[in-house]
Parts: structure tokens; C-alpha cells; sequence
């Protein structure tokens, strides 16, 4: 029996690398292979937290860099930490921030000692050092914590790669010894190493040296194709312990998912099923359907009549495209539900596929789903 009061990844099946199963935290457990909806700035925009909640996400994503900025670590530690400020009860899992500092801040700076930047928010100057971003993440009253890392854009020449992933590794030790014993909580390492096999392998050799909760795979789905994405999981999954969770961070589309999960994944991020709703883009079992196209201004379907989402059984399709050329508020936030919805029932099917020792099967039968959409 494991104790409630400590982090433990069970696995209750596999199918080839595949692997379903569940991790165990005080705050609730996480079904695996699990997608973790991102909410940037303390909320899933354009989702009432108990939305997500129902339509099946066990855990959400907190983004340290946009809380520093604002409200602030303090100030959200003061007002009783994140789960509290945006009522959500379940685990979050934050990002460390370095990836944020790289993609969106001006003036940014990476050293030994950490990076240096710009807020894109009001421009004033902050230091991010690994021990200030595991304190930070601990302000914010985060579940499971992300090491601070460097990851490289793709394409990247060897040395820049290698610095990259050698410095990552040096700031998993930091970081680790700033987390310290936190019974309940978790703190992630991230394997880097670009598309080079054989970083790869000494940044995951090394951080399971660590002994660390969890292991995330970083410095994906920065631009490299999928062929690239997936050869590197494939290169990393041996020399990963098989008894802790996999998170590929930042991916990805249904198809991403699905062939990542087959290969051994069990946890995913990524902006897109929230940020995919906002922009008139609907995530279905019959294949992606951009209601902006006037081809749907007199289709009285919705987007599934056996989905069990309201946002895809109720309205239709007519309706979504009006709401979507209209820029209509209601237009982002019935495809994003829609979209999560959909996200979340391909996890909950690639779970019992995989306990059913059908995955190869349920993965066929989705993209058949696709191909067959109408015209
Ligand atoms: C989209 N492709 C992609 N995303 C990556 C991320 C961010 C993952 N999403 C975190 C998030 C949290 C809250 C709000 C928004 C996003 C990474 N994060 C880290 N730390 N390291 C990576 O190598 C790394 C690589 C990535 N590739």
C-alpha cells in the first residue's frame, strides 16, 4: 500500500511501450496517460475550472513565468497559493519558466548562474537562477515542480546543443538539492540533448542517476518534424527508469499523442486543443474542422451527436461558424470545451485500449475516423 501522503506512479498495464497506469498525490490522482490542459496565467482561458474538471482533466498546468510577473510568487503564496486563487483542487504541475523566458521576454540572458531577462509584460529586469524557480514553484504551491532547463530551438548545431544540455544537467542537481524532501510533491527532471542520439542518452543516464520523481523530455516540438520527435523518444525511452512517468512537454496534435503514447509516453502538455478553440478550430473524431469556412453556414449537424459534450452534441455547426465569423466570445469558449473534451476522451480511450491490449487497434480505428470525414 502506498502512502497517501507521498508521490507513486503505479502502472496497471502495458501494450508493447505503452503503459496505463496512475500517480498518486495528496491532491488526487492523475490517470496515465494523462493530457494536462495549460493554464497560463491561473486559469484555462475561456474554461470555468469545474468544466475541466468534468470533462476528465485530473491535473492542470501552471506557468511560473507569467506568475512571477504577475500577481507575483509572493503575493500568490499571501493569497493562499495558486489552487486556491483559481480553484482548482487537483495537482498542478508547473514549468519551470525557462522555456517561457526563452519564447517570450525581450533582453533575456542565460549563464551559469541562470537566465537573466526582461518582462514582456512592463520591461523590468528579473533574475531566474534554478533555486529562485523551485522556490518559486513552491510559492505558488505547485504539485509537481520542473527543473530549470535550457532547451535549444531545432535546427541547432552540435556545440550549442551540448552546452545546452551539460548546463541542464548541472541546474537538475541544483534545482534537486533546492526541492529537497517534499513528501507529497514532485520535482521533474527534463532530458535534453536536441536531436543528437547520443546527448540524448548521457542527459537521461545522468538525471536517472539523480533518482528523481519524474523524468520530462524537453527540447521537442521546437520546429523539428514529427519523424524527429519521435526517433529522440525512441532513443530516450531505454535509459529512462520504467517504473517513473514520462512527460513529453508541449505535444501535441491527436496524432502526436497517440504515437508518443505507443512509444511510452504517459504525460503531455500543449496550448493547443485551448489555443486551437480561440482560433475557430474544432478537434473531432471526424478530423479537424475549421468552422470559419462557409461551407458550414447552413449545416444543422453539430460537431458529434455522440460525444457526450454538450459544445458537440447541442450546437451546430451553423451556429459555431456564425459565432466564429462573428468573433463572439461564445465562439472561443464552446470550441475550446469542445477541444478539451475531444483531448480528453482520446487519453480516456488510449487508457482502456491499453488495458484491453488493443492500442495498435484503437490507434487504426481513430485515424480511420479522420480519413473518413465527409467531404
Ligand atoms: C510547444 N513545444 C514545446 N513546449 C515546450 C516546453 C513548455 C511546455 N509547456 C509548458 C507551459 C506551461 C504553462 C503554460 C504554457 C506552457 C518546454 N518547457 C521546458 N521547461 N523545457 C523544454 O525543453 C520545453 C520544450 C517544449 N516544447
Amino acid at each position: 500500500m502506498t502512502d497517501p501522503l507521498d508521490f507513486s506512479f503505479t502502472v496497471s498495464a502495458t501494450d508493447g511501450q505503452a503503459r496505463t497506469g496512475h500517480i498518486a498525490m495528496p491532491r488526487g490522482n492523475i490517470r496515465t496517460p494523462a493530457f494536462m490542459p495549460v493554464g497560463t496565467a491561473a486559469t484555462v482561458k475561456a474554461m470555468y475550472p469545474e468544466q475541466v474538471r468534468d470533462l476528465g482533466a485530473d491535473v492542470v498546468l501552471g506557468n511560473t513565468y507569467h506568475l512571477m510577473l504577475r500577481p507575483g510568487a509572493e503575493r500568490m503564496a499571501r493569497l493562499g497559493g495558486l489552487h486556491r486563487f483559481m480553484r482548482w483542487d487537483g495537482p498542478i504541475l508547473t514549468d519551470s519558466g525557462g522555456f517561457q523566458v526563452m519564447s517570450l521576454s525581450a533582453l533575456r540572458k542565460i549563464d551559469e548562474e541562470g537566465v537573466t531577462f526582461r518582462s514582456h509584460i512592463d520591461g523590468t529586469a528579473h533574475r531566474m537562477s534554478p533555486e529562485r524557480s523551485i522556490e518559486i514553484q513552491g510559492l505558488l504551491g505547485s504539485d509537481i515542480q520542473m527543473q530549470l532547463d535550457e532547451c535549444v530551438r531545432l535546427p541547432a548545431e552540435r556545440p550549442e546543443i551540448e552546452k545546452a544540455m551539460h548546463l541542464s544537467l548541472r541546474w537538475a542537481e541544483r534545482c534537486r538539492v533546492a526541492f529537497g524532501e517534499q513528501p507529497g510533491k514532485a520535482m521533474f527532471g527534463i532530458v535534453q540533448g536536441g536531436d543528437v542520439p547520443e546527448l540524448r542518452v548521457e542527459s537521461a543516464r545522468a538525471l536517472t542517476d539523480l533518482g528523481l520523481k519524474g523524468y520530462a523530455i524537453g527540447g521537442l516540438a521546437v520546429g523539428e518534424p514529427q519523424a524527429v520527435m519521435l526517433a529522440m523518444i525512441e532513443t530516450v525511452e531505454p535509459h529512462l527508469p520504467s517504473t517513473k512517468p514520462r512527460y513529453l512537454m508541449g505535444v501535441g496534435t491527436p496524432d502526436d499523442l497517440m504515437q508518443s503514447v505507443m512509444r511510452g509516453i504517459d504525460m503531455f502538455d500543449c496550448v493547443m486543443p485551448t489555443r486551437a478553440g480561440r482560433h475557430g478550430l474544432a478537434y473531432t473524431r471526424h478530423g479537424r474542422i475549421n468552422l470559419r469556412n462557409a461551407r458550414h453556414a447552413e449545416d444543422t449537424r453539430p460537431l458529434d451527436e455522440a460525444s457526450d459534450c454538450p459544445a458537440a452534441r447541442d450546437y451546430s455547426r451553423a451556429y459555431l461558424h456564425h459565432l466564429v465569423r462573428s468573433d463572439e466570445i461564445l465562439g472561443m469558449m464552446l470550441l475550446t470545451w469542445n477541444n478539451l473534451a475531444y483531448y480528453q476522451a482520446l487519453m480516456a480511450g488510449m487508457r482502456a485500449a491499453i488495458a484491453a491490449g488493443r492500442l495498435a487497434d484503437f490507434v487504426a480505428e481513430t485515424k480511420d475516423g479522420w480519413a473518413r470525414a465527409e467531404a
